[in-house]
Protein backbone atom coordinates (compact mmCIF):
# COMPACT_ATOMS: atom_id res chain seq x y z
CA UNK A 1 0.00 0.00 0.00
CA UNK A 2 0.84 3.50 -0.52
CA UNK A 3 0.63 6.44 1.48
CA UNK A 4 0.88 9.76 0.46
CA UNK A 5 1.81 11.37 3.10
CA UNK A 6 3.69 10.36 6.29
CA UNK A 7 3.11 11.72 10.06
CA UNK A 8 6.36 12.44 11.31
CA UNK A 9 6.60 12.47 15.22
CA UNK A 10 9.07 14.85 17.57
CA UNK A 11 9.48 14.66 21.25
CA UNK A 12 12.31 14.22 23.30
CA UNK A 13 11.76 10.85 24.19
CA UNK A 14 11.05 9.74 20.52
CA UNK A 15 13.25 11.72 18.31
CA UNK A 16 12.26 11.93 14.60
CA UNK A 17 10.40 9.39 13.19
CA UNK A 18 7.97 8.32 10.15
CA UNK A 19 4.88 6.85 10.98
CA UNK A 20 1.93 6.32 8.18
CA UNK A 21 -0.48 8.66 8.37
CA UNK A 22 -2.70 5.26 9.46
CA UNK A 23 -0.93 4.88 12.62
CA UNK A 24 -1.23 8.52 13.50
CA UNK A 25 -4.60 8.86 15.61
CA UNK A 26 -3.33 5.76 17.62
CA UNK A 27 0.26 7.65 18.21
CA UNK A 28 -2.01 10.79 19.32
CA UNK A 29 -3.80 8.97 22.04
CA UNK A 30 -0.28 6.85 22.90
CA UNK A 31 1.92 9.72 23.60
CA UNK A 32 1.63 12.93 25.71
CA UNK A 33 1.58 16.77 25.34
CA UNK A 34 5.11 16.79 23.63
CA UNK A 35 4.74 15.31 20.93
CA UNK A 36 4.07 16.79 17.62
CA UNK A 37 2.56 15.38 14.41
CA UNK A 38 3.79 16.97 10.69
CA UNK A 39 2.69 15.77 7.85
CA UNK A 40 5.64 15.66 5.63
CA UNK A 41 5.95 14.99 1.57
CA UNK A 42 7.26 11.41 1.25
CA UNK A 43 9.71 12.87 -1.20
CA UNK A 44 11.08 14.92 1.69
CA UNK A 45 11.54 11.21 3.74
CA UNK A 46 14.95 10.90 2.97
CA UNK A 47 16.24 14.56 3.71
CA UNK A 48 14.81 14.29 7.17
CA UNK A 49 15.88 10.82 8.34
CA UNK A 50 19.63 12.07 7.37
CA UNK A 51 18.49 15.14 9.59
CA UNK A 52 17.23 13.12 12.14
CA UNK A 53 20.48 11.96 12.61
CA UNK A 54 21.99 14.87 13.14
CA UNK A 55 19.33 15.70 15.53
CA UNK A 56 19.90 13.07 17.70
CA UNK A 57 23.63 13.06 18.04
CA UNK A 58 23.33 16.82 19.03
CA UNK A 59 21.36 15.75 21.39
CA UNK A 60 23.08 12.92 23.09
CA UNK A 61 25.46 15.68 24.47
CA UNK A 62 23.50 18.74 25.17
CA UNK A 63 20.22 19.95 25.75
CA UNK A 64 17.58 19.99 23.04
CA UNK A 65 17.34 22.06 20.27
CA UNK A 66 14.02 20.21 19.52
CA UNK A 67 12.35 21.58 21.93
CA UNK A 68 8.89 22.33 20.88
CA UNK A 69 7.83 22.06 23.67
CA UNK A 70 7.26 24.95 26.25
CA UNK A 71 9.62 23.88 29.26
CA UNK A 72 12.91 24.70 28.74
CA UNK A 73 15.71 25.00 31.81
CA UNK A 74 16.77 28.25 32.30
CA UNK A 75 20.58 27.34 32.49
CA UNK A 76 23.89 28.81 30.89
CA UNK A 77 23.58 27.04 27.91
CA UNK A 78 25.16 28.01 24.46
CA UNK A 79 23.92 25.61 22.68
CA UNK A 80 21.64 26.65 20.12
CA UNK A 81 17.77 26.30 20.89
CA UNK A 82 14.38 27.06 19.41
CA UNK A 83 10.50 27.13 20.34
CA UNK A 84 7.32 27.79 19.04
CA UNK A 85 5.35 30.23 21.40
CA UNK A 86 3.12 31.22 18.18
CA UNK A 87 1.41 29.83 15.53
CA UNK A 88 1.41 25.95 16.38
CA UNK A 89 -1.95 25.42 14.84
CA UNK A 90 -0.28 25.51 11.25
CA UNK A 91 1.40 22.31 9.71
CA UNK A 92 3.66 24.85 8.09
CA UNK A 93 4.73 26.46 10.18
CA UNK A 94 5.49 23.50 12.41
CA UNK A 95 7.43 21.99 9.58
CA UNK A 96 9.27 25.50 9.10
CA UNK A 97 10.52 25.86 12.83
CA UNK A 98 11.28 21.74 12.65
CA UNK A 99 13.66 22.31 9.84
CA UNK A 100 15.31 25.39 11.37
CA UNK A 101 16.13 23.68 14.30
CA UNK A 102 17.65 20.62 11.98
CA UNK A 103 19.82 23.35 10.59
CA UNK A 104 20.40 25.10 13.81
CA UNK A 105 21.22 21.67 15.53
CA UNK A 106 23.72 20.51 13.03
CA UNK A 107 25.72 24.20 13.56
CA UNK A 108 24.70 26.31 10.83
CA UNK A 109 24.99 29.95 12.18
CA UNK A 110 22.97 32.77 11.29
CA UNK A 111 23.55 35.00 8.98
CA UNK A 112 23.20 39.08 9.70
CA UNK A 113 21.27 41.14 6.88
CA UNK A 114 22.62 44.23 5.99
CA UNK A 115 19.45 45.79 4.44
CA UNK A 116 16.64 47.27 6.75
CA UNK A 117 17.25 48.57 10.05
CA UNK A 118 16.78 46.14 12.27
CA UNK A 119 18.26 42.75 13.13
CA UNK A 120 17.37 40.30 10.64
CA UNK A 121 19.25 36.80 10.07
CA UNK A 122 19.26 34.11 7.45
CA UNK A 123 19.04 30.89 9.01
CA UNK A 124 20.31 28.31 6.03
CA UNK A 125 20.12 24.14 5.72
CA UNK A 126 23.71 22.46 6.04
CA UNK A 127 23.28 22.43 2.15
CA UNK A 128 23.37 25.95 2.16
CA UNK A 129 19.57 26.63 1.41
CA UNK A 130 17.88 29.40 2.43
CA UNK A 131 15.10 28.63 5.04
CA UNK A 132 14.27 31.52 6.98
CA UNK A 133 14.68 34.88 8.23
CA UNK A 134 14.73 35.44 11.97
CA UNK A 135 14.29 39.15 13.30
CA UNK A 136 14.36 38.84 17.01
CA UNK A 137 12.36 41.60 18.69
CA UNK A 138 15.09 43.03 20.73
CA UNK A 139 16.97 43.86 17.59
CA UNK A 140 13.87 45.34 15.96
CA UNK A 141 14.51 49.07 15.06
CA UNK A 142 14.98 51.01 18.07
CA UNK A 143 14.72 48.25 20.25
CA UNK A 144 17.52 47.60 23.44
CA UNK A 145 19.83 44.98 21.15
CA UNK A 146 19.96 46.52 17.61
CA UNK A 147 22.86 46.20 16.16
CA UNK A 148 22.74 49.16 13.85
CA UNK A 149 22.68 51.65 15.89
CA UNK A 150 18.60 52.64 16.30
CA UNK A 151 18.24 51.69 19.82
CA UNK A 152 15.64 52.80 21.65
CA UNK A 153 12.15 51.48 23.05
CA UNK A 154 10.73 48.19 22.36
CA UNK A 155 8.91 46.67 19.19
CA UNK A 156 6.96 43.95 18.27
CA UNK A 157 6.80 41.91 14.95
CA UNK A 158 4.14 40.35 12.98
CA UNK A 159 4.80 38.64 9.71
CA UNK A 160 3.91 36.72 6.25
CA UNK A 161 4.70 34.14 4.82
CA UNK A 162 4.54 31.39 6.88
CA UNK A 163 5.86 32.85 10.01
CA UNK A 164 6.12 31.40 13.97
CA UNK A 165 6.79 33.47 17.18
CA UNK A 166 9.46 31.94 18.77
CA UNK A 167 12.15 31.63 21.25
CA UNK A 168 15.55 31.55 20.08
CA UNK A 169 18.67 31.11 21.56
CA UNK A 170 22.41 31.33 19.79
CA UNK A 171 26.03 33.26 20.20
CA UNK A 172 25.47 34.69 16.44
CA UNK A 173 22.58 37.02 17.49
CA UNK A 174 23.64 40.45 18.50
CA UNK A 175 23.86 41.40 21.97
CA UNK A 176 25.04 44.62 23.40
CA UNK A 177 28.50 44.14 24.95
CA UNK A 178 28.18 40.09 24.70
CA UNK A 179 31.98 39.58 26.27
CA UNK A 180 30.30 40.55 29.39
CA UNK A 181 27.78 37.22 29.22
CA UNK A 182 28.50 33.38 29.87
CA UNK A 183 25.69 32.65 27.49
CA UNK A 184 23.83 33.64 25.01
CA UNK A 185 20.16 35.02 25.83
CA UNK A 186 16.96 33.51 24.92
CA UNK A 187 15.43 35.95 22.28
CA UNK A 188 11.67 36.28 21.34
CA UNK A 189 11.74 36.61 17.55
CA UNK A 190 9.33 36.11 14.38
CA UNK A 191 11.00 33.08 12.37
CA UNK A 192 9.69 33.68 8.89
CA UNK A 193 10.47 31.20 5.55
CA UNK A 194 12.59 32.54 3.48
CA UNK A 195 11.60 34.43 -0.13
CA UNK A 196 14.32 34.08 -3.04
CA UNK A 197 14.03 37.18 -4.57
CA UNK A 198 16.97 39.90 -6.48
CA UNK A 199 14.87 42.47 -6.44
CA UNK A 200 12.16 44.57 -3.59
CA UNK A 201 9.25 46.22 -5.33
CA UNK A 202 11.11 49.54 -4.91
CA UNK A 203 13.67 48.06 -7.29
CA UNK A 204 11.46 47.68 -10.52
CA UNK A 205 8.83 49.77 -11.86
CA UNK A 206 5.29 48.66 -10.83
CA UNK A 207 3.81 47.58 -14.28
CA UNK A 208 5.87 44.59 -13.98
CA UNK A 209 4.00 43.54 -11.16
CA UNK A 210 0.62 40.84 -11.29
CA UNK A 211 -2.60 42.63 -10.45
CA UNK A 212 -3.35 39.60 -8.54
CA UNK A 213 -0.42 39.73 -6.58
CA UNK A 214 -1.04 43.45 -5.73
CA UNK A 215 -4.81 42.60 -5.20
CA UNK A 216 -3.73 39.84 -2.04
CA UNK A 217 -1.14 42.46 -0.82
CA UNK A 218 -3.74 45.15 -0.68
CA UNK A 219 -6.53 43.48 0.58
CA UNK A 220 -4.65 41.88 3.31
CA UNK A 221 -3.02 45.59 4.30
CA UNK A 222 -6.58 47.04 4.45
CA UNK A 223 -7.64 44.14 6.92
CA UNK A 224 -4.46 45.04 9.37
CA UNK A 225 -4.39 48.49 8.70
CA UNK A 226 -0.58 48.32 7.50
CA UNK A 227 0.58 51.76 8.88
CA UNK A 228 3.80 50.62 6.87
CA UNK A 229 3.69 48.94 3.73
CA UNK A 230 6.70 50.48 1.96
CA UNK A 231 8.10 49.15 -1.69
CA UNK A 232 10.63 47.63 0.06
CA UNK A 233 8.56 45.67 2.11
CA UNK A 234 7.49 43.73 -1.19
CA UNK A 235 10.18 41.33 -2.41
CA UNK A 236 9.84 40.34 -6.11
CA UNK A 237 9.95 36.77 -6.34
CA UNK A 238 12.98 35.02 -8.60
CA UNK A 239 10.70 33.05 -11.24
CA UNK A 240 13.40 31.84 -14.02
CA UNK A 241 10.29 30.50 -15.67
CA UNK A 242 8.36 33.45 -17.32
CA UNK A 243 10.08 35.95 -19.27
CA UNK A 244 12.01 37.95 -16.80
CA UNK A 245 9.69 40.62 -15.65
CA UNK A 246 7.82 40.98 -18.57
CA UNK A 247 4.48 43.62 -17.80
CA UNK A 248 2.28 42.00 -15.22
CA UNK A 249 4.54 38.77 -14.79
CA UNK A 250 5.92 39.18 -11.65
CA UNK A 251 4.98 37.57 -8.33
CA UNK A 252 4.80 39.26 -5.03
CA UNK A 253 5.76 38.62 -1.28
CA UNK A 254 4.72 40.75 1.49
CA UNK A 255 7.33 41.14 4.35
CA UNK A 256 7.42 43.12 7.94
CA UNK A 257 5.03 43.02 9.27
CA UNK A 258 6.11 44.50 12.09
CA UNK A 259 3.37 48.29 12.30
CA UNK A 260 0.36 45.53 11.35
CA UNK A 261 -2.27 45.80 13.99
CA UNK A 262 -1.94 49.07 15.86
CA UNK A 263 -3.59 49.28 18.88
CA UNK A 264 -4.78 52.71 17.67
CA UNK A 265 -6.29 53.50 14.20
CA UNK A 266 -4.09 55.40 12.99
CA UNK A 267 -2.56 56.78 9.30
CA UNK A 268 -1.88 53.78 7.03
CA UNK A 269 0.87 53.86 4.66
CA UNK A 270 -0.30 52.03 1.35
CA UNK A 271 2.77 51.93 -1.72
CA UNK A 272 0.39 50.22 -3.77
CA UNK A 273 -2.01 53.07 -3.98
CA UNK A 274 0.42 54.78 -6.45
CA UNK A 275 0.21 51.89 -8.86
CA UNK A 276 -1.86 51.32 -11.25
CA UNK A 277 -2.91 48.05 -9.86
CA UNK A 278 -5.11 49.23 -7.75
CA UNK A 279 -7.20 50.98 -9.69
CA UNK A 280 -8.22 47.74 -11.45
CA UNK A 281 -11.43 46.51 -10.17
CA UNK A 282 -11.70 43.73 -8.03
CA UNK A 283 -11.87 39.72 -10.21
CA UNK A 284 -14.48 37.62 -9.24
CA UNK A 285 -12.93 35.40 -7.17
CA UNK A 286 -11.45 38.05 -4.82
CA UNK A 287 -15.16 39.66 -4.26
CA UNK A 288 -15.76 35.97 -3.36
CA UNK A 289 -13.11 36.29 -0.95
CA UNK A 290 -13.87 39.14 0.47
CA UNK A 291 -17.46 38.49 0.71
CA UNK A 292 -16.37 35.39 2.61
CA UNK A 293 -13.91 37.05 5.25
CA UNK A 294 -15.38 36.57 8.90
CA UNK A 295 -14.12 39.37 10.72
CA UNK A 296 -15.21 37.88 14.05
CA UNK A 297 -13.93 34.11 13.44
CA UNK A 298 -10.47 35.62 12.65
CA UNK A 299 -10.49 37.37 15.52
CA UNK A 300 -11.69 34.35 17.11
CA UNK A 301 -7.99 33.00 15.87
CA UNK A 302 -6.05 35.82 16.26
CA UNK A 303 -6.95 35.45 20.27
CA UNK A 304 -6.29 32.01 20.67
CA UNK A 305 -3.06 31.76 18.34
CA UNK A 306 -1.36 35.26 19.61
CA UNK A 307 -2.47 35.70 23.33
CA UNK A 308 -0.04 38.74 23.72
CA UNK A 309 -2.45 40.71 20.96
CA UNK A 310 -4.04 43.31 22.42
CA UNK A 311 -7.92 43.67 22.04
CA UNK A 312 -7.78 46.87 20.44
CA UNK A 313 -5.44 45.27 18.05
CA UNK A 314 -7.66 42.81 17.53
CA UNK A 315 -10.78 45.55 16.66
CA UNK A 316 -8.79 47.31 14.45
CA UNK A 317 -8.58 43.86 12.39
CA UNK A 318 -12.51 43.72 12.39
CA UNK A 319 -13.53 47.30 12.31
CA UNK A 320 -11.30 47.60 8.61
CA UNK A 321 -12.40 44.10 7.49
CA UNK A 322 -15.87 45.24 7.99
CA UNK A 323 -14.77 48.21 6.21
CA UNK A 324 -13.19 46.26 2.96
CA UNK A 325 -16.50 43.81 2.68
CA UNK A 326 -18.83 46.86 2.31
CA UNK A 327 -16.72 48.78 0.08
CA UNK A 328 -16.05 46.69 -2.18
CA UNK A 329 -19.89 45.26 -2.34
CA UNK A 330 -20.69 48.74 -3.14
CA UNK A 331 -17.98 48.69 -6.17
CA UNK A 332 -14.90 50.20 -4.74
CA UNK A 333 -11.95 48.85 -6.20
CA UNK A 334 -8.59 49.12 -3.80
CA UNK A 335 -7.51 52.97 -5.25
CA UNK A 336 -10.70 54.09 -3.50
CA UNK A 337 -10.81 52.27 -0.54
CA UNK A 338 -7.20 52.78 0.46
CA UNK A 339 -8.19 56.53 -0.34
CA UNK A 340 -10.90 56.13 2.11
CA UNK A 341 -8.30 54.82 4.58
CA UNK A 342 -5.50 57.82 4.06
CA UNK A 343 -5.98 61.31 5.76
CA UNK A 344 -3.36 62.67 3.54
CA UNK A 345 -5.27 61.67 0.16
CA UNK A 346 -8.63 63.04 0.89
CA UNK A 347 -6.83 66.45 2.14
CA UNK A 348 -6.75 67.63 -1.55
CA UNK A 349 -6.21 65.28 -4.80
CA UNK A 350 -2.35 65.18 -4.93
CA UNK A 351 -2.05 61.87 -4.02
CA UNK A 352 -4.59 60.92 -6.74
CA UNK A 353 -2.93 62.86 -9.37
CA UNK A 354 0.26 61.01 -8.24
CA UNK A 355 -1.27 58.10 -8.54
CA UNK A 356 -1.61 58.44 -12.40
CA UNK A 357 1.66 60.22 -12.59
CA UNK A 358 3.50 57.03 -11.08
CA UNK A 359 1.18 54.83 -12.75
CA UNK A 360 3.00 56.55 -16.11
CA UNK A 361 6.29 57.49 -14.50
CA UNK A 362 8.99 55.97 -16.49
CA UNK A 363 6.63 54.17 -18.63
CA UNK A 364 6.11 56.13 -21.11
CA UNK A 365 9.66 56.77 -22.32
CA UNK A 366 9.65 52.85 -23.04
CA UNK A 367 7.20 53.02 -25.36
CA UNK A 368 7.95 52.31 -29.04
CA UNK A 369 5.27 51.21 -31.21
CA UNK A 370 2.05 53.04 -32.01
CA UNK A 371 0.48 50.20 -30.70
CA UNK A 372 2.07 49.89 -27.14
CA UNK A 373 1.09 53.92 -27.13
CA UNK A 374 -2.73 53.36 -27.40
CA UNK A 375 -2.39 50.83 -25.00
CA UNK A 376 -0.48 53.08 -23.01
CA UNK A 377 -2.61 56.12 -23.37
CA UNK A 378 -5.91 53.51 -22.55
CA UNK A 379 -4.14 52.90 -18.88
CA UNK A 380 -3.72 57.03 -18.01
CA UNK A 381 -7.32 55.63 -16.84
CA UNK A 382 -10.08 58.17 -16.40
CA UNK A 383 -8.57 61.13 -14.59
CA UNK A 384 -12.13 62.67 -13.40
CA UNK A 385 -12.69 59.25 -12.02
CA UNK A 386 -9.27 59.24 -10.21
CA UNK A 387 -10.49 62.57 -8.68
CA UNK A 388 -13.61 61.41 -7.72
CA UNK A 389 -12.02 58.68 -5.39
CA UNK A 390 -10.04 62.04 -3.74
CA UNK A 391 -13.57 63.20 -2.87
CA UNK A 392 -14.53 60.43 -0.59
CA UNK A 393 -14.58 60.84 2.83
CA UNK A 394 -12.41 59.02 4.55
CA UNK A 395 -12.15 56.05 7.35
CA UNK A 396 -11.31 58.09 10.30
CA UNK A 397 -13.31 61.27 9.16
CA UNK A 398 -16.44 58.68 9.02
CA UNK A 399 -15.40 57.06 12.81
CA UNK A 400 -14.63 60.97 14.01
CA UNK A 401 -18.12 62.87 12.44
CA UNK A 402 -21.56 62.42 14.08
CA UNK A 403 -24.36 60.92 11.80
CA UNK A 404 -25.84 64.56 10.37
CA UNK A 405 -22.33 64.62 9.43
CA UNK A 406 -21.33 61.43 7.90
CA UNK A 407 -24.54 61.90 5.70
CA UNK A 408 -23.89 61.91 1.88
CA UNK A 409 -21.47 64.89 1.03
CA UNK A 410 -24.09 67.09 -1.15
CA UNK A 411 -20.24 68.55 -2.11
CA UNK A 412 -18.48 65.12 -1.94
CA UNK A 413 -15.15 67.10 -0.68
CA UNK A 414 -13.91 67.14 2.53
CA UNK A 415 -11.15 68.98 4.28
CA UNK A 416 -8.84 67.19 6.83
CA UNK A 417 -10.53 67.43 10.50
CA UNK A 418 -7.14 69.19 12.40
CA UNK A 419 -7.53 71.89 9.43
CA UNK A 420 -11.06 73.01 10.22
CA UNK A 421 -11.48 76.27 11.38
CA UNK A 422 -12.99 76.91 14.94
CA UNK A 423 -16.46 77.48 14.00
CA UNK A 424 -17.16 74.08 11.88
CA UNK A 425 -14.65 72.36 14.28
CA UNK A 426 -17.53 73.16 16.99
CA UNK A 427 -19.91 71.42 14.63
CA UNK A 428 -18.09 68.46 14.61
CA UNK A 429 -19.90 66.96 17.43
CA UNK A 430 -18.72 63.45 18.54
CA UNK A 431 -20.60 60.64 17.66
CA UNK A 432 -21.04 59.48 21.07
CA UNK A 433 -21.37 62.16 23.64
CA UNK A 434 -20.83 61.60 27.21
CA UNK A 435 -23.09 62.63 29.58
CA UNK A 436 -23.17 62.52 33.47
CA UNK A 437 -22.28 58.31 33.33
CA UNK A 438 -24.10 57.73 30.21
CA UNK A 439 -22.28 57.43 27.21
CA UNK A 440 -24.96 58.07 24.63
CA UNK A 441 -25.57 58.70 20.78
CA UNK A 442 -26.08 61.99 19.94
CA UNK A 443 -28.86 62.11 17.07
CA UNK A 444 -31.95 62.83 18.29
CA UNK A 445 -34.96 60.24 16.60
CA UNK A 446 -32.44 58.16 15.01
CA UNK A 447 -32.36 54.42 15.87
CA UNK A 448 -29.03 54.68 16.79
CA UNK A 449 -29.93 57.61 19.29
CA UNK A 450 -29.73 55.15 22.44
CA UNK A 451 -27.78 54.56 25.10
CA UNK A 452 -24.71 52.16 25.71
CA UNK A 453 -26.77 51.35 28.95
CA UNK A 454 -30.39 51.22 26.84
CA UNK A 455 -28.54 48.99 24.68
CA UNK A 456 -26.59 46.59 26.86
CA UNK A 457 -23.78 48.09 26.81
CA UNK A 458 -22.36 48.49 30.31
CA UNK A 459 -21.12 51.93 30.17
CA UNK A 460 -19.81 51.96 34.04
CA UNK A 461 -19.23 55.77 34.52
CA UNK A 462 -15.44 55.58 34.16
CA UNK A 463 -14.83 58.84 33.21
CA UNK A 464 -12.17 58.08 30.54
CA UNK A 465 -14.31 56.69 28.18
CA UNK A 466 -15.87 58.59 25.51
CA UNK A 467 -18.20 56.48 23.81
CA UNK A 468 -15.03 54.03 24.54
CA UNK A 469 -12.83 55.93 22.36
CA UNK A 470 -10.51 56.08 24.72
CA UNK A 471 -8.78 59.59 24.52
CA UNK A 472 -7.53 62.07 27.21
CA UNK A 473 -10.28 62.69 30.06
CA UNK A 474 -10.87 66.29 29.45
CA UNK A 475 -11.81 64.78 25.93
CA UNK A 476 -13.49 67.82 23.91
CA UNK A 477 -15.80 68.16 21.02
CA UNK A 478 -12.94 70.52 20.33
CA UNK A 479 -10.03 68.64 20.89
CA UNK A 480 -11.39 65.73 19.23
CA UNK A 481 -11.63 67.60 16.18
CA UNK A 482 -8.37 69.06 16.59
CA UNK A 483 -7.00 65.31 17.18
CA UNK A 484 -4.66 64.01 15.35
CA UNK A 485 -4.06 60.66 16.76
CA UNK A 486 -5.73 57.39 16.38
CA UNK A 487 -8.43 56.27 18.03
CA UNK A 488 -8.18 53.28 20.28
CA UNK A 489 -11.25 51.08 20.48
CA UNK A 490 -9.63 48.40 23.46
CA UNK A 491 -11.79 50.14 26.19
CA UNK A 492 -15.16 49.63 24.76
CA UNK A 493 -17.13 47.02 26.53
CA UNK A 494 -18.30 44.15 24.98
CA UNK A 495 -21.93 46.05 24.85
CA UNK A 496 -20.32 49.41 23.52
CA UNK A 497 -18.51 47.83 20.68
CA UNK A 498 -21.28 45.96 19.07
CA UNK A 499 -23.01 49.50 19.17
CA UNK A 500 -20.85 51.16 17.95
CA UNK A 501 -20.24 48.95 15.04
CA UNK A 502 -23.80 49.03 14.45
CA UNK A 503 -23.81 52.54 13.80
CA UNK A 504 -20.72 52.33 12.01
CA UNK A 505 -22.08 50.04 9.26
CA UNK A 506 -25.01 51.96 9.07
CA UNK A 507 -23.18 55.46 8.44
CA UNK A 508 -21.12 53.05 6.27
CA UNK A 509 -23.55 51.91 3.99
CA UNK A 510 -25.22 55.73 3.48
CA UNK A 511 -21.54 56.99 2.55
CA UNK A 512 -20.80 53.85 0.07
CA UNK A 513 -23.87 54.21 -1.59
CA UNK A 514 -24.51 57.83 -1.98
CA UNK A 515 -20.19 58.07 -3.09
CA UNK A 516 -19.55 57.93 -6.49
CA UNK A 517 -16.53 55.43 -5.77
CA UNK A 518 -18.43 52.96 -7.62
CA UNK A 519 -18.08 54.27 -10.52
CA UNK A 520 -13.95 53.84 -10.15
CA UNK A 521 -15.20 50.30 -11.10
CA UNK A 522 -15.06 49.02 -14.92
CA UNK A 523 -13.34 52.31 -15.96
CA UNK A 524 -10.09 50.58 -17.73
CA UNK A 525 -10.38 49.51 -21.35
CA UNK A 526 -10.33 45.64 -22.19
CA UNK A 527 -6.92 46.68 -24.10
CA UNK A 528 -5.64 46.93 -20.16
CA UNK A 529 -3.48 43.56 -19.47
CA UNK A 530 -1.36 42.58 -16.94
N1 LIG B 1 10.94 36.42 4.30
C1 LIG B 1 12.05 36.96 3.78
N2 LIG B 1 12.67 36.37 2.75
C2 LIG B 1 13.79 36.91 2.21
N3 LIG B 1 14.37 38.03 2.64
C3 LIG B 1 13.79 38.70 3.64
C4 LIG B 1 12.59 38.20 4.27
N4 LIG B 1 12.24 39.08 5.25
C5 LIG B 1 13.18 40.06 5.23
N5 LIG B 1 14.11 39.82 4.29
C6 LIG B 1 15.32 40.64 3.97
O1 LIG B 1 15.76 41.24 5.16
C7 LIG B 1 15.77 42.66 5.02
C8 LIG B 1 15.34 43.27 6.32
O2 LIG B 1 14.03 42.82 6.63
P1 LIG B 1 12.88 43.81 7.11
O3 LIG B 1 12.50 44.78 6.05
O4 LIG B 1 11.77 42.94 7.62
O5 LIG B 1 13.66 44.51 8.30
P2 LIG B 1 13.44 45.91 9.02
O6 LIG B 1 14.64 46.11 9.83
O7 LIG B 1 12.13 45.87 9.71
O8 LIG B 1 13.40 46.91 7.79
P3 LIG B 1 12.78 48.39 7.72
O9 LIG B 1 12.45 48.80 9.11
O10 LIG B 1 13.88 49.18 7.09
O11 LIG B 1 11.56 48.24 6.82
C9 LIG B 1 14.81 42.96 3.85
O12 LIG B 1 15.19 44.13 3.20
C10 LIG B 1 14.98 41.74 2.98
O13 LIG B 1 16.09 41.92 2.14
Amino acid sequence: MRFNKMAVVIDQNHGFKPFKRSQRCRLQSLTNFDVNILDIDQTNLSSLKKAFEVVKFHRSFSSPCFSLATRVEEEVDTTPRIEILGGHGAPRVRALVVEVAIALASGVDPIPVSSGLGGAYILRSRNGNNIALAKPVDEEPLAFNNPKGFRGADAWPTCVPPTALVRISHVGFHVNGAENISAPPWKIASLQRFVEHEFDAGELGSSGFSVASVHQIAIFDVRVLNLDRHAGNILVIKNDQKEKYAAGAAELVPIDHGLCLPEWLDDPYFEWLHWPQALVPFSESELVYISNLDPFKDAELLRSELSSLRESSIRVLVLCTIFLKQAAAAGLCLAGIGKMMTRESCSGEENAKEAIVNASDGEEDNIDSREEKDEFELFQFDKETVHTSADVMHLHQLLQSPPEIAKPPKIAKFSPVRSLPRSQDEELSPLFEETGHEVKTRNDGDESNRTFKENGGDSNGDDSKQGGLTRSKSYSVRNRACESEGISFGDLSEGEWKLFLECFEKLLLEVLESSKCGSLKHRLGTSCQF
